[in-house]
């Protein structure tokens, strides 16, 4: 597979524009107060893991411009607007039967955006653009990452791991409610038992590897372009 397919299904700045002007809240970075709550608490979030077969993700993998995985030192990005390339079409069939049909109303998804992390990368806590409909999908390729989801009116947070080969879903108040962010950072500390994630002690240092994701998301119906 070569960079071709890409060539033309590439959106441009509007979606480059809505990245810089989402909803980004500048939040007190110190959390050492705030309580870990359990994924599960959260309304509207969701998360599978080994959602994506290895033939799928291998797939998807190798069919991206390989120019997107140089560099070493901030990660890049690249807007796909439908009709996608077949593997990434693809990933329509990996969403939850009940997304599907409760919040995006049996259609699929229309934007995704391909965002590759090296070690030190992350996104700054925000929400999705209102520009996007409600149901945002990520999956995650290639190595695991950690990413923080909060909410500062309550001081809550709570650090979901997200794995290779792995869906989280956002919808109702975990999508515009909440805050989602993944630290900038060369590694994250994750917790021996995933029961125990806010006690310090059994927590380990792990440098983090490159990272990819594919956020696949629909276009609000009166949203107009450009
Ligand atoms: O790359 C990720 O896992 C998160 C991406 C994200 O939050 C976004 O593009 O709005
Ligand atoms: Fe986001």
């Amino acid at each position: 597979m070569t960079d071709e397919l890409f060539d033309d299904s590439c959106e441009e700045n509007e979606f480059d524009q809505a990245l810089q002007e989402a909803d980004q809240e500048s939040v007190d970075q110190d959390v050492s107060s705030w309580t870990q709550v359990p994924l599960e608490s959260i309304t509207g979030l969701s998360y599978y893991p080994n959602r994506l077969p290895l033939d799928l993700q291998n797939q998807i993998t190798n069919v991206l411009p390989k120019g997107l995985f140089s560099g070493t030192n901030s990660g890049r990005q690249l807007h796909l607007y439908v009709p996608f390339p077949e593997p990434i079409q693809r990933l329509n069939n990996y969403l939850p039967s009940e997304f599907l049909s409760d919040v995006w109303k049996n259609q699929p998804a229309e934007a995704s955006i391909i965002q590759v992390y090296n070690p030190g990368d992350g996104i700054i806590p925000h929400k999705d653009l209102d520009m996007f409909a409600d149901g945002v999908a990520i999956y995650s390729f290639l190595s695991d990452m950690t990413m923080v989801f909060k909410l500062p009116s309550k001081k809550l947070k709570c650090d979901v791991r997200l794995q290779k080969g792995s869906l989280v879903v956002m919808r109702g108040p975990a999508r515009y409610e909440w805050l989602h962010e993944i630290p900038f950072r060369g590694g994250d500390w994750i917790s021996s038992s995933s029961q125990d994630n806010a006690t310090a002690s059994n927590q380990t240092w792990t440098p983090r590897n490159q990272r990819f994701s594919i956020t696949m998301r629909r276009i609000v119906e009166n949203h107009t372009f450009g």
